[in-house]
């Protein structure tokens, strides 16, 4: 259960427990981007299937002590890279902190990041409804961090058929879900062509989580 939210730059209450940081990373893009660079030289981003056979649109690879991976065999965390069988990169400290920070912003005190999926868009990937429910303990909330070009995120409930919510995320903003809004259905439309000055046509998520 969160308690109240406890910031002085501004959120935009998307649900109950559910919030847009606008802006909450932008100052740390630079560094963040280095951080990612530095995962990506260890554990390179790569294209996964899904259990169904469906390849992912987007590139992923993680940090921390777990990442998520998918394959035949189903969706999962697990402590190695299965394209090395080495450990994941540790999580940068930017990368936990700015976590942390957010979701206490929203009003998730007790959160402990153990992985950061690293999400790569090109244009035209996109990522469709889905919730990420494959965490031992829902009392933990999602941060999620977007840099590079635009996307539209979409933000659901409860049940697939619910209709989403459309959401503008522009490098920098973050945003939070937990507590009664943990299970929600969210998703990003196909990303747009575009530019950004540091990533160019792409556009990277980290979404911060507790597995664990
Ligand atoms: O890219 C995003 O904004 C969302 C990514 C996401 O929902 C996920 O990786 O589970
Ligand atoms: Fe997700």
């Amino acid at each position: 259960m969160s308690s109240k939210p406890n910031t002085t730059s501004p959120l935009k209450p998307i649900a109950n427990e559910s919030y847009i940081l606008p802006g909450f990373a932008t100052a740390k893009t630079n560094a963040l981007l280095t951080a990612i660079e530095g995962v990506i030289q260890v554990a390179p981003l790569r294209q996964m299937h899904t259990p169904g056979g469906f390849k992912m649109a987007a590139q992923l690879t993680n940090c921390g002590k777990y990442g998520w991976v998918t394959d035949s065999h189903g969706y999962r965390y697990q402590t190695t890279d299965p394209e090395t069988n080495l450990s994941w990169p540790t999580m940068p400290e930017l990368i936990h902190q700015l976590a942390l920070e957010a979701a206490s912003a929203c009003g998730f005190a007790h959160f402990k990041p153990d992985v950061c999926l690293i999400n790569c868009y090109q244009p035209g990937a996109g990522m469709g409804l889905h919730q990420d429910k494959d965490e031992k303990d829902f009392s933990a909330p999602i941060v999620s961090v977007s840099l590079g070009v635009p996307a539209i995120f979409l933000f659901g409930g409860a049940k697939r058929q619910d209709k989403p919510s459309a959401y503008l995320l522009k490098n920098g903003d973050v945003v939070v879900w937990g507590g009664e809004d943990r299970l929600r259905f969210h998703g990003v439309q196909p990303i747009k062509l575009a530019h950004h000055p540091m990533t160019g046509q792409k556009r990277f998520n980290l979404t911060i989580r507790q597995a664990a």
